[in-house]
């Protein structure tokens, strides 16, 4: 999709939008860009599990959903976290649609592995068609989950559902928004990153937690032709930016 910006906003983040970030939506939206925001909500879900004293079970920082998580996780995603944001962008004069799977088909997905993971997928499929038509005239706000060819839904980490279809629809520029302001080592944020460096810094232990699973889906957009991927507490030229290839400063 020509002149898309997919932003991934973390569940943690939705809560500290500054007005710079719908400033920038803004500048984007008059420049003719195409928006899509994809939306996490993971504290929210582990909050209301914890009230329903449903257990929460993570494996290298995907979510273990039974039928009871999956039911409580699309409660919180499209109930919760979703009117949350759109409520904040049409607060600041933003056209915007909520979305999800199930509208006009817009997410297919496969499970990653039933047995150890349950309802757990990852996007194979976007209805580009569909999403392009209704990402002329608003912002899309999507959730990230999935439904198979069977219409069973799917739970999906918003990081690497956001990269997949940043891949999937190349996207021009990816933002993984989140609650640090970028890569951190030794208590610096790294400007830079090329995808070898990544793995080094995995090895390294320099790069741990829910940073690991986010950095890897960000290499994999890289590689599948996305421009650049930036991971930020903001949309303005700051955090830690991956590209191909180290951008001249
Ligand atoms: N090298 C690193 N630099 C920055 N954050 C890191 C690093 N290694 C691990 N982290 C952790 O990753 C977290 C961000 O990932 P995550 O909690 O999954 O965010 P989100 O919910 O926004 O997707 C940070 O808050 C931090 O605790
Ligand atoms: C499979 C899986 O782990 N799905 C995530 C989806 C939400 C998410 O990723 O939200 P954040 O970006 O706020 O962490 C979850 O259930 O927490």
């Amino acid at each position: 999709m020509m002149n898309l910006i997919i932003v991934k906003i973390g569940g943690n983040a939705i809560h500290s939008l500054t007005p710079d970030f719908f400033e920038q939506l803004k500048t984007w939206r008059q420049a003719g860009k195409k928006v899509l925001l994809i939306h996490g909500g993971g504290p929210q879900i582990s909050q209301l599990a914890e009230k329903l004293s449903i257990p929460t079970v993570k494996k290298n920082g995907i979510r273990v959903t039974d039928e009871a998580t999956l039911s409580l996780t699309k409660m919180v995603l499209l109930g919760n976290a979703q009117p949350e944001l759109l409520t904040r962008l049409n607060q600041a004069g933003l056209a915007a649609v909520g979305l999800n799977a199930a509208d006009e088909h817009l997410l297919s997905g496969n499970f990653i592995n039933k047995d150890e993971y349950g309802n757990v997928g990852q996007i194979s499929a976007v209805n580009e068609i569909a999403l392009s038509k209704l990402l002329t005239d608003q912002i899309g706000v999507l959730a990230p989950l999935a439904l198979t060819s069977e219409d069973s839904w799917l739970n999906v980490n918003a990081d690497t559902a956001a990269a997949d279809i940043a891949r999937l629809l190349k996207a021009s520029q990816l933002y993984l928004l989140t609650d640090v302001p970028g890569v951190l080592r030794g208590g610096e944020v790294v400007s830079q990153l090329i995808p070898q460096d990544v793995q080094t810094l995995i090895n390294k232990k320099v790069i741990t937690a829910g940073m690991q699973p986010k950095l890897l889906a960000a290499c994999a957009a890289i590689h599948a032709g996305v421009h650049s991927v930036r991971i930020t507490d903001r949309l303005t030229h700051h955090g830690t930016i991956l590209q191909e290839v180290v951008s001249e400063p």
